[in-house]
């Protein structure tokens, strides 16, 4: 039996991962479940999975979901909340699927207390790689990769060694947009940012997608996972999806890892680890598909990756500043105050002026970020 706490429940990582357990209730125990305002959903689910503790954003919603659980629930809110969430449970596995940097603290909260991560919340890696890559070295914990062209590199390298990696390359969609022109970039709405040809995500990830931030990101992530420089990380644009990622070896054998896009299956992948069971997705028709498609990235369509390897290469706080960035001005964009190319520009503007700190502690990390944040709110 494997006890396992969520961070991010109710969201699109959080309801799938729940969706995996449901398949499997004699192998899961949920002990503590984190959601944010959904408070409908997160009710639903601790009816469902009786976990002991659960918290919501606010000690408003606290109070309203302490009414709807069963008699013996610890409700909790806040911060505080996915503290306690994250690592004041019984449980010996945490989910990591906050969206944002705010997945950070909790996640290494968890790693101190000596649980194994299932890490879907990238931000986590990309703001803070050094300090986490120590504490899961340091606990000796596993940290097992959710995000589908981890889950597909880490599937790749089963059983190879790495020093016979020549480089590992990240399969892109190309985004809601991959076929628009820059000039065309000038009036898309966000209503058009949303739509993913591929997957069903939740928001921010979905504009990321689109902006290339997300590969940006990814690029970021497996630097920290697989321990590889940036000049064995590659992107390659492949619309469809179904090549999930793919390791080139010392010999030029090439393993790549395919599949329908269905999230659900690299995470019960990060849940099950090193077993195998079944998953209800369809199995992939090659047949059907018929071809698969790539196309060479075009950095100048896409500045925000170029950005991204840039500060991933210069470390320290810059990933960190990059993330943070990114966040407040997609934020801005879904609230309707920028548009879609003002987040590239206002990530580049918040770099610019960012005096980068070579090895940071935690305390400048979180300093960054929050300056990057407030330098991204009001530029344009
Ligand atoms: N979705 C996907 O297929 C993939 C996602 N990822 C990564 O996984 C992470 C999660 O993404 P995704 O599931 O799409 O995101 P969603 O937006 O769907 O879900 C985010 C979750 O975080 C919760 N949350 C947000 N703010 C707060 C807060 N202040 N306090 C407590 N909880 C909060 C939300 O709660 P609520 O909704 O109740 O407010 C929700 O449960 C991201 O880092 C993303 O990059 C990686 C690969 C694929
Ligand atoms: C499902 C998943 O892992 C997402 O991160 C996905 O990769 C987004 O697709 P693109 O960033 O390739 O558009
Ligand atoms: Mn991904």
């Amino acid at each position: 039996m494997k006890r396992i706490a969520i961070l991010g429940s109710t969201g699109s990582i959080g309801t799938q991962t729940l969706d995996v357990i449901s398949h499997y209730p004699d192998r899961f125990i949920v002990e503590g479940l984190a959601g944010g305002h959904n408070l409908a959903l997160l009710a639903e689910q601790v009816k469902r999975f009786k976990p002991k503790k659960v918290s919501v954003a606010t000690r408003d919603l606290a109070e309203q979901l302490q009414l709807a659980v069963p008699p013996g629930t610890r409700v909790y809110y806040g911060d505080e909340g996915l503290l306690e969430i994250a690592a004041g449970t019984d449980a010996d596995y945490m989910v990591s699927a906050l969206v944002g940097s705010q997945g950070l603290r909790p996640t290494l909260e968890a790693i101190e207390a000596g649980k194994h991560i299932g890490l879907a919340n990238k931000e986590t890696l990309v703001s803070a790689g050094h300090i986490v890559t120590e504490r899961v070295k340091r606990r000796g914990i596993k940290l097992l990769p959710i995000d589908s062209e981890h889950s597909a590199i880490f599937q790749c390298l089963n059983g190879e060694s790495m020093k016979d990696v020549h480089k590992i390359t990240l399969t892109a969609s190309g985004g809601s947009f991959r076929d628009h022109t820059r000039e065309e970039l000038l009036h898309v709405t966000v209503e058009q940012a949303l739509q993913h040809p591929n997957w069903s995500m939740g928001a921010k990830i979905t504009i990321d997608s689109a902006t290339m931030v997300n590969k940006g990101l990814e690029v970021i992530e497996a630097h920290w996972l697989f321990d590889l420089p940036y000049s064995r990380i590659e992107v390659l644009v492949h619309p469809e999806s179904i090549i999930h990622s793919f390791v080139e070896f010392a010999d030029c054998s090439i393993i790549a890892q395919l599949g329908n896009p269905d999230m659900r299956v690299p995470i019960q992948y990060a849940l099950t680890y090193p077993d195998r069971l079944q998953t209800p997705t369809p199995s992939l028709n090659l047949a059907q598909v018929g071809k698969l498609h790539f196309r060479e990235m075009d950095f100048e369509r896409f500045p925000c990756l170029k950005m991204a390897y840039d500060s991933g290469l210069a470390g320290g706080t810059a990933p960190t500043v990059f993330n943070a960035a990114n966040e407040a001005a997609v934020a801005r964009f879904l609230n309707g105050e920028i548009t879609f190319l003002q987040i590239e520009t206002i990530i580049a503007s918040v770099l610019e002026r960012h005096e980068r700190i070579v090895n940071p502690d935690l305390e400048q990390i979180m300093e960054a970020d929050v300056w990057a944040r407030q330098i991204a709110q009001k530029c344009n």
